[in-house]
């Protein structure tokens, strides 16, 4: 008798026989003519292979319909699936759910199941691989590369954006704070792995990230986010390029008597060092080929221009790191300093060594020695993490009795802000530096907000980083640049957007606005020692309120009590849609 096989849908569920005897069900996931493609779970793990059509029939007799049967007379097995799968839709989503949860679990626990081959019977029986594991193409593969949908996404999506490439001949206009984004290129590890790119740089201080994200059915779609910064630089972008466009401007400003400040900040690995430190040709930095050695060259080629001539002026090096809370000198044995107020308000880093220069080579010697004692170490993200944040300073003081300061310029590679979210260590070092890393980043923001606003408040108290550049964050003449770095690829891709809504909120309410330049009125000062030691013991809790888009942060030196006070005024303040308020640091 003749047969039709219009009951064998996707989503049934029919009985197997395995090689050792056993019979259970599973899941017909696609009919071909003659084989059936099934799935079941087995130990958490979601298992498939191919079924010769014979054999599933006569194991399930009840998939044969009788040709009479039926309207149509179409003899061949059903290659698609019918209309009436509609009936079995969320039979399908439900499955489909389960292995979703397999990737995510298998994903998290990095367990690699083998697949085994038996052509020999034509049975195909496999582990599916989550997803980023995949590497052939084929039903449960997506093509040559991890996520290939995606990446084919943003191929189309690329290829619809207008590039204007940042031309070195740009004017480049004076701010008092500038934030720029530059993007780096993949590293070798990534181009074996084949990751996909996920940031765009079209130009004119744009920046897109193409967010890989699913919809409840499963659809893969693009949720692009824009960003527009003051300059945005791609991965052919060159240090001398980056310098060109960020610390240039501020090293003039120095000689006439301001206070500038370059911060590099970013994920591990985004290319921070690179930066400021200067390039690797293996593990050897190129010390000359850094912001750093680039502003050095730039001040001596001011000090020796006769234009500034007269004003007499020495340069002056230090280079320090902080490290959870705590001042190391770079240049004196990593020697542990004090941070003080003196009774001039002035925070002064006690003993921190300010050495004599006289040209950039011997600045670079100094960052030579300095960098190669930086404080490293392991971290979840990365093996060779930098859990510091580095600051050289270039000091400009007048050849008088008293050297007076003149100028001062603090180039900073900040420590990789993913440590701040970075909570998965049970080690308690770790835990406290993470707390101290994020402390530090948030006063950052805020300080630069305030300077930005010409807010009357800045709360440069809130971390040790904050006080020892307090002099970047007051005074008309100080300015401040931000390069935000960015990592390329998809498994990045949280971290990237962490990165870019922090630059985007220091730069939102920048000082671009010709507002009054009055100088600021600085926090109630402590005029000893002991006041310092004691303000320090105060608590300290910092607020984050999350609004629909971005955050705001809020900082409260007066203790617990205030804190439902503060929230009420924030709510009232900002009367967000939604708001979770988190505490995210409690210091006594
Ligand atoms: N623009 C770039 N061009 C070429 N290589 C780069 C670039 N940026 C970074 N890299 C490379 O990427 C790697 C990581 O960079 P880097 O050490 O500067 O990161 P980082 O942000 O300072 O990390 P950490 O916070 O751990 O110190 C280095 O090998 C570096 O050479």
């Amino acid at each position: 008798m003749e047969n039709s096989l219009s009951r064998l849908l996707v989503g049934l569920s029919v009985q197997i026989s395995r090689s050792d005897g056993r019979v259970h069900s599973a899941t017909v996931k696609s009919v071909d003519k003659s084989t059936v493609m099934v799935e079941w779970h087995e130990r958490n793990m979601c298992r498939g292979k191919g079924i010769d059509l014979s054999e599933l029939c006569i194991l399930n007799p009840e998939v044969l319909d009788p040709i009479n049967s039926i309207t149509s007379s179409t003899p061949d097995p059903p290659t698609h699936v019918p209309e009436k799968v509609s009936v079995n839709i969320s039979f399908i989503y439900f499955s489909v759910y389960i292995v979703f949860l397999f990737f995510h679990i298998s994903g998290r626990r990095k367990s690699v199941a083998p697949v085994e081959l038996n052509k020999g019977n034509k049975r195909l029986s496999c582990v599916i691989k989550p997803p980023d594991m995949q590497t052939k193409r084929g039903k449960f593969l997506e093509g040559s590369r991890p996520n290939q949908k995606f990446f084919e996404m943003i191929q189309d999506f690329r290829a619809t954006l207008e590039i204007t490439p940042l031309s070195t001949t740009e004017t480049i206009e004076p701010q008092r704070i500038c934030v720029c984004v530059r993007k780096r290129p993949f590293n070798k590890q990534e181009i074996n792995k084949k990751e996909i790119d996920v940031v765009s740089v079209p130009g004119k201080g744009a920046l897109l990230v193409h967010e890989p994200k699913h919809k409840v059915d499963l659809t893969k779609y693009l949720d692009n986010q824009v960003f527009h910064f003051d300059y945005s630089f791609d991965e052919t972008a060159t240090n001398e390029l980056v310098y060109k466009f960020t610390a240039k401007p501020l090293v003039q400003s120095i000689f006439e008597g301001g206070m500038a400040t370059c911060f590099a900040y970013g994920q591990t690995g985004s290319g921070k060092t690179h930066t400021m430190g200067g390039d690797f040709t293996g593990k050897q930095q190129n010390s000359a080929k850094g912001i750093y050695a680039l502003a050095a060259q730039d001040v001596f080629a001011y000090l020796h221009h006769r234009r500034y001539a007269n004003l007499d002026l020495s340069a002056y090096v230090s280079f320090f790191e902080i490290y959870n809370g705590k001042v190391y000198d770079l240049l004196h044995k990593k020697a542990k300093l004090r941070v003080l107020e003196d009774e001039r308000q002035q925070v002064q880093v006690v003993g921190l060594e300010e050495i004599y220069v006289t040209s950039a080579e011997e600045v670079i010697k100094m960052i030579q020695i300095g960098s190669s004692c930086r404080t490293s170490g392991q971290t979840s993200a990365n093996a060779n993490s930098s859990r510091s944040h580095a600051i050289l300073q270039i000091v400009l003081r007048r050849n008088d009795r008293a050297t007076t300061l003149y100028g001062k310029f603090s180039l900073v590679d900040l420590a990789g802000n993913e440590r701040g979210t970075d909570v998965s260590s049970n080690d308690r070092s770790t835990l406290v530096e993470t707390a101290e890393i994020n402390r530090s980043l948030l006063a950052l923001k805020e300080c630069i907000r305030s300077l930005g606003k010409n807010s009357d408040h800045i709360p440069f108290r809130m971390s040790t980083l904050t006080k020892v550049l307090r002099d970047s964050f007051i005074g008309e003449k100080s300015r401040t640049c931000m390069i935000a770095m960015v990592s390329p690829g998809m498994t990045s891709c949280e971290y990237t957007m962490n990165t870019l809504r922090y630059a985007d909120r220091v730069k939102e309410l920048n000082g671009n606005s010709k507002a009054s330049e009055a100088p600021k009125t600085q926090e109630p000062m402590n005029s000893s020692s002991e006041e310092v030691s004691l303000h320090s013991m105060n608590p300290v809790i910092t607020c984050d309120l999350v609004q629909e888009m971005g955050q705001i942060s809020y900082n409260i030196e007066e203790g617990l009590p205030n804190l439902v006070d503060h929230s009420k005024k924030l709510l009232g303040l900002y009367q967000p849609k939604y708001c979770l308020i988190c505490f995210v640091n409690v210091m006594y």
